[in-house]
């Protein structure tokens, strides 16, 4: 189990849906309900598996309303923020703004901004210090695409978006830091990859960190695979040792196929 390979640092596992732009603000109030009841009824402990979601930014004042209002213990956060505290940037949104809907995660880097958005590594490493400075925790995104893939060189070209999105952390803020292995190719596709491929660039890019900020604080990150997840394959991608907890695109739409992903330590994970 994940929780018990780290020895003195119990890295809690992390399971997070990333709704991308899917469900209106109506929409994801009814979707976090039924995921919460679903696993209230199944009477999820929390302090064992964290549980967050990642609306679109139109949902967000209403997810903090539920929250605050029925008590939920699920995070949430933002799916993107701004580099910049505040000024003339329209459309963009303050990691500011988001800590005060009481978010406490923002996804960093997602292979659909650095693609679509054109975001660089100097970018993304500004917006996980603007993170921090806001008092958000950053997912740090990263992760090669099919061709790097099949070129073999899909360990070196992680390395180095994760070397550029936490240069000039601080050894606390690299502990606090969330980093999410996305390998490109398989994100939508129902191309998964292996568990083995999840713990092969888990452990590089745990060892990477312990190069850059020493043992202790490599042992504190947790680290996520996204993917193609689902509640059949969960388990075994969360079994491997470096992989602390998953990122879940289309099977975080479906409060069902959501909670059975949670409750992947119990035998109820559908097959
Ligand atoms: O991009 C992802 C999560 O951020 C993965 O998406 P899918 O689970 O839909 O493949």
């Amino acid at each position: 189990m994940t929780t018990s390979t780290n020895g003195a640092y119990d890295r809690k596992p992390f399971i997070a849906g990333n709704w991308k732009m899917n469900m209106d603000h109506v929409q994801g109030i009814t979707l976090l309900q039924k995921l919460a009841w679903t696993l209230s009824d199944a009477k999820h402990d929390y302090s064992r598996v964290e549980v967050a979601v990642f609306p679109p930014f139109t949902d967000l004042r209403g997810v903090q309303t539920l929250v605050q209002g029925d008590d939920l213990e699920v995070a949430y956060g933002g799916q993107d923020l701004s580099q910049f505290d505040s000024g003339a940037y329209t459309g963009d949104i303050s990691g500011q703004f988001l800590n005060k809907l009481g978010c406490k995660y923002v996804l960093v880097g997602h292979s659909e901004r650095r693609t679509i958005h054109n975001e660089s590594d100097e970018v993304l490493n500004a917006k996980v210090k603007a993170a921090f400075k806001h008092g958000v925790t950053p997912v740090l995104c990263v992760g090669e695409g099919l061709e790097i893939r099949q070129a073999g060189t899909h360990v070196n070209h992680t390395l180095e978006q994760l070397r550029a999105g936490v240069a000039g952390l601080t050894d606390e803020q690299a502990a606090e830091l969330v980093v999410a292995y996305e390998p490109v190719w398989a994100i939508g596709t129902g191309e998964v990859a292996g568990p083995e491929d999840a713990q092969e660039m888990c452990a590089a890019i745990r060892a990477e960190l312990e190069s850059l900020f020493g043992a202790d604080v490599a042992a504190k990150t947790r680290l996520l695979y996204g993917g193609s997840v689902k509640a059949n394959n969960a388990a075994a991608i969360l079994k491997e040792r470096d992989v602390d907890g998953v990122l879940v695109g289309g099977g975080s739409l479906d409060p069902a196929e959501f909670a059975n992903i949670v409750r992947f330590e119990s035998h109820l994970v559908t097959d």
